[in-house]
């Protein structure tokens, strides 16, 4: 069986290898003369994921056309950036291939989730699409970590060809059915690691960080919620899970853009230093208009936008979240009130 992953950076490069590994014919197609050259000669992506172990069945090749020819099931792996430039291939796809989409981000200009905005560009591609969503750093995953991630479907059949597609004894898969939840999860938590970023290139501790965790994911819920999704999707893998990694882990670039961002350097010297995905930045901007739109209060998103746009200062930004009106924790979705039964004198 063949597949074809488009985008050759860490994430398309890291799924490649799940499926090569797991006996598929995987095709990458990459932009960059080096990337195939690199991936085809010596079994690396030393530009994306340096010093990994590339497996043999998986090749590259600049032409899409090729990449594509006779595939059976498509990953997308590209920058939510970047997702629109692929629609004249995905329209021409064959009716049965299966489309996975793997990118934790909002199609701009409309900030719409991208299987809906997949739905809304190709016709009839709702009953033969998935996303793939999950804590999986793409530099743990090639080394054969052991990883667990989510496929999301509206079609049970789908979900689980997409299971049986990248299961392995290194990357666990499970299957779910809250597409909207998922993928709110996957683009949102971006924000809170590069507030965690903000946060820890201050130099404050632990204790900040679990707060805008723990309130990052109350106001990740609220929108969600509010957007379709099942609260207890924010629970799972592509909710809680995802933000624990990325808030934590040395591999995240939105956790390394905030960081940055906190020593003082400009935001386009950040993207640039970084030099791949920061999905965080566009994911703030359309999170806050959906909020807005939808009367949601996310005061972390709001505080990081601000920063973005350079209006406060990093500290400025904790010390608004600090100093706003007293609340009731869990004033989220279901939660016991609170009662006035006994009062003190
Ligand atoms: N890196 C990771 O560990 C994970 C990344 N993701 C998500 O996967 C998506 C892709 O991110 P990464 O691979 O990490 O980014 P990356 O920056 O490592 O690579 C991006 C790739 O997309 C290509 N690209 C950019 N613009 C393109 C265009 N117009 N047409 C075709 N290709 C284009 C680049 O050449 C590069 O090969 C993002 O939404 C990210 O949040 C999800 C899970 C894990
Ligand atoms: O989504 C990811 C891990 O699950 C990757 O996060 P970063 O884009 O912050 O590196």
């Amino acid at each position: 069986m063949k597949a074809c992953v488009l985008g050759a950076g860490s994430w398309g490069t890291a799924l490649g290898a799940v499926l090569a590994w797991n006996g598929w014919d995987v095709t990458i197609w990459a932009r960059r003369a080096e990337v195939v050259e690199d991936v085809n000669a010596h079994h690396r992506n030393e530009r994306y994921l340096p010093g990994a172990a590339l497996p043999t069945g998986l090749r590259a090749v600049r032409d899409a056309e090729e990449a594509l020819a006779g595939c059976h099931l498509l990953v997308v792996a590209v920058p939510s950036a970047a997702v629109a430039a692929t629609l004249p291939l995905l329209r021409k796809l064959d009716d049965r291939v299966l489309v996975v989409h793997a990118v934790k981000g909002f199609v701009r200009p409309d900030n719409l989730r991208v299987s809906a905005w997949l739905e809304r560009e190709v016709c009839g591609i709702e009953r033969r699409l998935a996303v793939i969503s999950g804590p999986s750093h793409a530099e743990e995953v090639v080394r054969q970590m052991p990883t667990t991630v989510v496929a999301a479907s509206a079609s049970r059949h789908v979900a689980e060809r997409v299971q049986d597609a990248f299961m392995t004894d290194r990357f666990r898969v499970y299957t779910q059915a809250d597409v909207i939840g998922v993928e709110l999860g996957g683009a949102l938590k971006n924000i809170i690691a590069l507030g965690a970023g903000l946060a820890e290139g201050l130099g404050l501790g632990d204790n900040t960080r679990a707060a805008l965790m723990t309130r990052g994911l109350a106001e990740i819920t609220r929108l969600g919620v509010a957007l379709g999704a099942s609260p207890l999707t924010f629970s799972g893998l592509a909710g809680i899970g995802d933000l624990i990694v990325t808030c934590t882990s040395e591999h995240s670039r939105n956790h390394r853009a905030g960081r940055l961002l906190a020593k003082g350097l400009p935001l386009p010297e950040v993207l640039d230093t970084i030099g791949m995905a920061v999905e965080g930045v566009n994911a703030t901007f359309a999170a806050k208009q959906l909020a807005e739109a939808c009367g949601v209060e996310m005061p972390i998103t709001h505080a990081i936008a601000r920063v973005l746009m350079g209006e406060i200062s990093p500290s400025e930004g904790i010390e608004l979240l600090m100093t706003r009106d007293k609340n009731h924790e869990m004033e989220v979705i279901g939660a016991q009130p609170l009662t006035a039964e006994f009062r003190l004198p």
